[in-house]
């Protein structure tokens, strides 16, 4: 895939009955970049996410959101946090309603093999999916997501209860959709995993942006103690950026 053009967000805010929730963020996006947003409960990275896909009403302006519905489902995929699988469908089929932008859902059936390889989840095909574990779901949906194909993926704690391997294999696969020149942006909790595999953080808190750089610009001792009220240790080590948690900080 060439590089996506760069995704701009400009003065994006949200307002929330009368509590700003997001307040004038900018950010651009180039091809090739793994964004890892990251933030303490409620500072605003689903909001901003939403917003940035025309989910939700915002002031400001976003690339995607001012794309007709039809073209802005062939450009962002979108994994939400919420991942209730009601319908007792197989996994395959599931898996397939990622093609449907493309409108011809039957006629890839390569796109969705590769999906459900990325995830892992090939041996799962014929599975229903309202039988499946959480994490097992978890990569079903990861993989609808990857279906779709789109140069920019959206994705909302996408490794919350995946086991370690899941996790890390996920994250690579994250980091190598971006190598492919997709914009990939990620909301993530895991701040290890973050400093890992993302080639960039954005860190929030209350609806604003208060850091956007390298692992070891944004996860800062002082940024650490301010935002999160935690300590941590962060190293350069021969196998990349590894960071750990330490302790929570008394205010
Ligand atoms: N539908 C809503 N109505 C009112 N307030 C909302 C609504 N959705 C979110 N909020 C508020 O907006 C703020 C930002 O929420 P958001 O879900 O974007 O945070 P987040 O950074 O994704 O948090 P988390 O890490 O807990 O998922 C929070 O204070 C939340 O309570």
């Amino acid at each position: 895939m060439s590089a996506q053009p760069p995704l701009h967000l400009r003065d994006i805010t949200v307002r929330r009955g009368d509590r700003v929730v997001v307040d004038r963020v900018s950010l651009a996006v180039q091809g090739g970049e793994l964004i890892g947003l990251i933030g303490p409960n409620g500072a605003g990275k689903t909001t901003l996410m939403r917003a940035a896909l025309g989910l939700i009403a915002c002031n400001g302006s976003s690339d995607i959101a001012a794309l007709p519905p039809a073209r802005r489902a062939l450009t962002a995929a979108w994994l939400p946090q919420s991942r209730d699988a009601v319908w007792p469908m197989t996994v395959e089929a599931l898996v397939r309603l990622g093609r449907i932008p493309h409108r011809r859902p039957d006629a890839d059936p390569a796109q969705v093999t590769a999906a459900m390889a990325r995830m892992g989840i090939g041996d799962l095909r014929d599975r229903r999916v309202t039988e499946l574990s959480g994490g097992e779901q978890a990569r079903v949906l990861i993989a609808r997501a990857l279906a779709q194909d789109t140069p920019v993926l959206m994705a909302d704690e996408p490794i919350s209860g995946l086991d370690p391997a899941h996790q890390i294999s996920a994250m690579q696969c994250f980091r190598d959709l971006a190598a492919e020149g997709r914009c990939v942006i990620v909301a993530l909790h895991d701040l290890g995993l973050a400093a890992r595999y993302c080639t960039r953080l954005v860190l929030m808190n209350a609806g604003r942006v208060v850091a956007n750089g390298s692992p070891a610009a944004v996860l800062t001792p002082d940024l650490l103690a301010q935002v999160f009220g935690i300590s941590g240790a962060f190293a350069d080590t021969p196998d990349g950026p590894a960071f750990l948690p330490l302790s929570v900080i008394k205010p």
